[in-house]
């Protein structure tokens, strides 16, 4: 089968390798579709993110869909010809945290397209049966794939409490940011506000039902979100872009008594942040990590048409042509590109 590898920075080689065999509680996945992540475009470019560095040929891509060819002799639960989504992270399921239900947090997982774990810019993927989820008809496998960056914003909204009624403040208009704002519209906020600093991703943003797009380089984002909430702020301010000046800005949106989600990763670990302000207001700050328990709920929100996911994608190439499809995801105005395998 053909693989996408990555042997060094910005280099990938398409190579032939030996199509993997299901396990006796795996299946065999036909992989139709791939997003590109922003990790991936990371590892691509700088060959590491934090601690985590690329130390021999890896295959990217962790955002995937396909056809289930083969399954293990143990596995029941799907059949040969379902259409699935793959949820990346497979946990020891053995640990206080498996236990507990927050496999995320399993100190053990093994993630996708994180070193040293292989991805799924493959042919063929083998993957444990109960980490895969059957698509009905109406979803492709596109949007399946998808599944993976919506768990994102899905598990950021919960971590947030997001409920009914509520204003949600996202700041960063990217894949996850917008994505955030789909979540949150599901869970029932009626006002979603997005800041990006890149013009075309704010018009993204409204496109798709913001309320209010701010371009924090041209408003003070404190004064319109001010303005929009009668003085009061929002209820919950989901941190999506990563950018160290918005993670302190968050602050500046959230109410008294609100709630702000971590979910953008800053290059610099340390961000000082006012903990006066924390405690006079009493904020509840969360930090959000992937995802546990969202798959379910992230196809069900795209069967019924609740979310929509392909507004976001950009463009679609092939595994041949992963290399321009990476360079063009590294563009400013890229939100997300897909590798698409035909069967
Ligand atoms: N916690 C998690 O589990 C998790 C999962 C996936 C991604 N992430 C992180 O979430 C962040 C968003 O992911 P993404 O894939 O959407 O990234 P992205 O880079 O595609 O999007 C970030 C967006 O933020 C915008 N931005 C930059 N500076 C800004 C500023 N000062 N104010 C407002 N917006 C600004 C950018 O223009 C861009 O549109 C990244 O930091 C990523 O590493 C975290
Ligand atoms: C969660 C996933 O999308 C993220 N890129 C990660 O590797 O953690």
């Amino acid at each position: 089968m053909q693989t996408a590898v990555l042997t060094d920075v910005e280099e990938f080689e398409v190579r032939e390798r030996a199509r993997p065999e299901p396990a006796a509680e795996e299946v065999l996945v036909a992989i139709r579709d791939v997003g590109i992540c922003g990790s991936d475009v990371h590892y691509y470019e700088h060959g590491r993110i934090g601690d985590y560095v690329v130390e021999g040929p890896l295959v990217l891509g962790h955002e995937s869909a396909g056809e289930v060819v083969a399954t293990g002799e143990d596995v029941d639960s799907v059949s040969v010809g379902a259409r699935v989504t793959l949820e990346p992270g497979i946990p020891c399921r053995q640990c206080a945290h498996c236990k507990r239900g927050e496999y995320h947090l399993c100190e053990e997982v093994e993630f996708m397209a994180t070193p040293p774990h292989d991805g799924a810019f493959a042919e063929y993927v083998a993957w444990p049966a109960d980490f895969v989820y059957e698509l009905p008809e109406s979803v492709s496998t596109r949007e399946g794939a998808l599944c993976e960056p919506l768990s994102v914003g899905i598990h950021a909204c919960r971590r947030g409490d997001v409920d009914v009624g509520d204003t949600v403040f996202v700041t960063g208009a990217g894949p996850i940011g917008l994505l955030v704002m789909e979540a949150a519209r599901a869970m029932g906020a009626t006002d979603v506000l997005v800041t990006d600093v890149v013009e075309s991703k704010l018009d993204r943003a409204e496109a798709r039902g913001a309320d209010l797009t701010i371009d924090v380089t041209q408003t003070d984002l404190a004064t319109a979100v001010d303005e929009y909430t009668d003085g009061v702020g929002a209820d919950v301010v989901v941190e999506a872009s990563g950018a160290k000046p918005s993670i302190k800005s968050t602050l500046d949106g959230v109410r008294r008594g609100g709630t702000v989600v971590l979910v953008g990763l800053a290059d610099e670990a340390e961000v000082p942040i006012d903990v006066l302000d924390v405690i006079d207001n009493e904020l509840d700050v969360h930090g959000s990590f992937r995802y546990a328990n969202t798959y379910d709920a992230a196809v069900d929100l795209l069967a019924d048409g609740t979310v929509d996911v392909e507004g976001i994608v950009d463009f679609e190439s092939s595994l041949d042509d992963i290399d321009a499809a990476f360079r063009r995801s590294m563009e400013p105005d890229t939100v997300k590109g897909v590798i698409t395998m035909e069967d």
